[in-house]
């Protein structure tokens, strides 16, 4: 069944939408302002790595997982680490440059005050600012009190109201959590059977190492234990411990990508051994791989060091350019390191084609962001009315938000791609938007106006209240001139620029 009549959608993939935009969707009704146009669910998605520190969610659906109070534990307990690490290397730098106290007070000037750098390029100024974060912090809350959030073992007024589903360990014991049994088994079932990082299984090992971390145990034995084979694919557990951390060091779209290569070849395989045929069949093989690769040929463009839009203090374009592929060499090294697969891995781990799995990233990739529960939960903590039952309540939270600071609001963040939505084109009058809804892992895009049959569906890739100039400049970062209606009527009389309109509840393209 090809995509559109899956998804049900009274809609249509021209691959000419006119004005040198490329392929686009079109309306084959007329769908009236207000209606869901379609729904569509992930076919791969990642939390940012960076956002770890902030949000505990299900690594397959981001739904928030554990309670409000492991939830506040997991953000101190990560904000402390983090704010240490910045002070510790500050002073370190400060103290070999002679005196911390001279370092911190730095010159009269602001600019030169922000720029003062240690000897190995530790702003020093944003250490002194960690290190007074981290006083304020130790004045709410101590160390005690984190780790008993942390544990559940300290209890708040209210959070009840609030419960969150009982995180589920990935059962290799990789760090990994989902929010049920469910989700864990499609994760392990779509990728995360060839990609998990545990060297061995969550029983073996001497307890679960981090998600992302590395490799447990040691020597020849665990080296062993950590390569078997999974439906045909070799598997290097260590190997894609080492892959998973040069992602995490240069680009996390790596790790989309390698969801990609795994569910593909889970897939073929699969469908090869639910066909009969064998690996060498060469027919039967290239059947498996075409129909497993097939969602994903709807995001498909060009390789991520071509399609990326150049930075602009780089000088040397090409070089650049150069070093991006260099880069996406290195990652697929390791990954081949890590997953081999004599049926089809020569053809789904050639350069190329890695190249243009990150390059889908690059160009179609949808940011999703999941509203905390800790947020609500101090939003109606601050509701209460003011009185005798608030002020105990008020006595054991307000710490915590002095502690946590603007933190405190952090939403879930994650980018995800989504085979139909892929081909919407951006338009800075958009005739759609696009909001997520984590419980079923649903993207929905709606009419925000009338639409005619015929009529192309948009989305805003950016901020379509910025002027013309603004808008073509955050457009410049995704790579493209915006050829659309607004922007051509704008480019004549520039002047004109206000708009109506505002951001989408979530975002197609890149990421900054
Ligand atoms: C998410 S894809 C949309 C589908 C795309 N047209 C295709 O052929 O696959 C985004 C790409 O479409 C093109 N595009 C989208 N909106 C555009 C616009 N308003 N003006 C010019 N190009 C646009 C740009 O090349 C952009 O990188």
């Amino acid at each position: 069944m090809d995509l559109i009549s899956r998804i049900g959608a009274p809609v249509e993939i021209r691959l000419d939408a006119g004005n040198g935009k490329g392929k686009g969707v079109f309306a084959t009704k007329d769908i009236p302002e207000g209606e869901t146009v379609f729904n569509e669910v992930p076919l791969v998605s990642l939390q940012h790595l960076d956002n770890k520190a902030s949000a505990v969610v299900c690594s397959r659906c981001l739904r928030f997982v554990g309670t409000v109070e492991t939830q506040i534990g997991h953000k101190l307990k990560c904000l402390v680490e983090k704010l240490k690490g910045t002070a510790e290397k500050g002073e370190a730098a400060a103290h070999e440059e002679g005196g911390a106290g001279e370092a911190a007070a730095g010159p009269a000037d602001g600019d030169a005050t922000r720029d003062a750098e240690g000897s190995d390029g530790v702003d020093l100024e944003e250490a002194l600012e960690a290190g007074e974060r981290l006083a304020q912090i130790y004045a709410e809350v101590s160390n005690e009190r984190i780790a008993a959030l942390c544990e559940g073992s300290e209890l708040l007024p209210m959070s009840s109201d609030f419960s969150l589903p009982q995180p589920v360990p990935c059962r290799r014991g990789c760090g990994d959590m989902y929010c049920s049994v469910a989700c864990e088994d499609e994760a392990w079932r779509h990728h995360h059977c060839l990609l998990c990082t545990a060297s061995a299984p969550a029983s073996e090992a001497a307890g679960p190492s981090t998600s992302y971390s590395g490799a447990s145990g040691s020597g020849a034995q665990a080296a062993e234990e950590a390569v078997e084979e999974v439906l045909g694919v070799r598997v290097d557990r260590r190997a894609l411990a080492a892959f998973a951390a040069h992602a995490a060091e240069t680009n996390e779209i790596f790790l989309l990508a390698a969801q990609v290569v795994a569910s593909t070849l889970l897939k073929a395989s699969r469908l090869l051994s639910e066909g009969g045929g064998t690996a060498s069949d060469a027919a039967a093989v290239c059947g498996a791989l075409a129909a497993a690769w097939r969602p994903y040929v709807y995001g498909w463009k060009r390789c991520w060091w071509e399609a990326v839009a150049v930075p602009e203090d780089v000088e040397d374009e090409d070089e650049f350019r150069g070093q991006l592929r260099e880069l996406a060499y290195d990652s697929l090294q390791l990954l081949s390191a890590g997953l081999a697969d004599p049926r089809f891995g020569p053809e789904v781990l050639r350069l190329e084609v890695y190249g243009s799995i990150v390059g889908l990233f690059e160009l179609n990739n949808l940011g999703v962001a999941v509203a905390s529960p800790v947020e609500d939960y101090f939003l109606a903590v601050d509701e209460m009315e003011e009185g005798p039952d608030k002020e105990p309540v008020a006595k054991l939270t307000q710490p915590l938000l002095d502690a946590l600071d603007a933190e405190y609001a952090a939403s879930a963040e994650a980018t995800a791609f989504l085979a139909l939505q892929s081909c919407i084109n951006h338009s800075c009058d958009p005739a759609c938007t696009a909001a997520c809804d984590t419980g079923d892992r649903t993207a929905t895009v709606l009419a925000q106006r009338d639409i005619k049959a015929g009529e192309e569906i948009t989305l805003s890739y950016i901020d379509v209240s910025l002027s013309y100039r603004e808008r073509q400049a955050e457009l410049r970062d995704y790579g493209f001139v915006c050829r659309c209606e607004r922007c051509k009527a704008e480019a004549t009389a520039p002047r004109k620029k206000a708009a109506p309109g505002g951001k989408g509840g979530m975002r197609v393209g890149k990421r900054r």
